[in-house]
């Protein structure tokens, strides 16, 4: 049985595949300084509380905070005896190599984003990634990586606001009622929410300009789906993309091994 750890900056997902479909999915907040043994107990608590009676024997990870790999590293050897798959790493190999300028260091889950969209839907895409910060990911014909758009997250750029001036209260993204605010709050939301569908409209047309194709675009995580209810601005939403693409690296890692 397959672990996949998704390791953003905000948030760690746990992943059980048992080679068809996912068993069960759980997330805690990122952090660090968590041991290996921390890991386990809360790892084994969920499993426990769920009836997910397996044996885990593989491991792949992504992680785009470096410091927390150690620990996942750890966990893998010590409590499910394997050495795990660590994409970005000289011995993970991806589907597609990607095409970028020599020294990038490609975010690990834009790799997996990669692989995972393409082999759902096939090559020329934009993945467009809601995290910690929203990633465009342009995904050639042939499945590779070949650059993208990085812009500040949602909750990210809302927190920046409440950090730099000091009558702005922290606040949750939400569709407002109307684009022109008549409190506080109300103004905050829709410079964000508004903001942002005209960043995502005018990202991926530009893309699709630049490269003069009509590109798909799918986009995953929890905040796409909020956007994508008040305007078509992406052909899919899928919530388990990088998963996904994390079951595709691991299977092609062990076709070629
Ligand atoms: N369904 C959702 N509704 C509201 N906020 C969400 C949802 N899913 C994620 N978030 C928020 O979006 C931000 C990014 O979270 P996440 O996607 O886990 O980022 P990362 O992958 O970078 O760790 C966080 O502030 C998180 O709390
Ligand atoms: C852009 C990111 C910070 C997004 O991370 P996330 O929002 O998923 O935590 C991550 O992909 C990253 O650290 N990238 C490295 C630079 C690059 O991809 O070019
Ligand atoms: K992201």
């Amino acid at each position: 049985m397959l672990l996949a750890i998704d390791c953003g900056n905000t948030n760690t997902v746990f992943a059980i595949w048992d080679g068809d479909t996912f068993l069960a999915t759980w997330r805690t907040s990122t952090e660090w300084q968590r041991t290996a043994d921390q890991y386990y107990v809360w790892l084994t608590t969920l499993m426990r509380l769920q009836n997910v009676d397996v044996s885990i024997d593989a491991v792949i990870i992504s992680s785009t905070v470096p410091r927390v790999v150690f620990n996942l590293r750890v966990l893998a050897d010590r409590y499910f005896n394997c050495r795990p798959l660590v994409v970005g790493k000289p011995d993970c190999a991806l589907p597609v190599p990607p095409r970028v300028d020599i020294g990038t260091q490609v975010g690990p889950d834009r790799l997996v984003n990669t692989a995972g969209a393409y082999h759902r839907h096939g090559g020329n895409l934009i993945v467009v990634d809601f995290g910690t910060a929203t990633t465009f990911d342009v995904v050639e014909t042939d499945g590779a990586y070949v650059g993208g758009v990085i812009a500040p997250g949602v909750n990210l750029s809302l927190e920046a606001l409440h950090n730099a001036a000091a009558a702005l209260p922290h606040v949750d993204i939400t569709k407002p009622q109307s684009v022109v605010g008549t409190n506080t709050v109300a103004c905050m939301q829709s410079g964000v929410f508004w903001g942002y569908i005209g960043l995502v409209r005018e990202i991926c047309a530009r893309i699709k300009a630049e490269r003069g194709s009509d590109m798909s675009v799918i986009a995953t995580g929890g905040l796409a789906a909020l956007f994508q209810q008040t305007e078509t601005l992406f052909d899919a939403f899928e919530d388990d993309l990088t998963m996904h693409g994390l079951t595709v690296i691991h299977r092609h890692n062990k076709e070629i091994a």
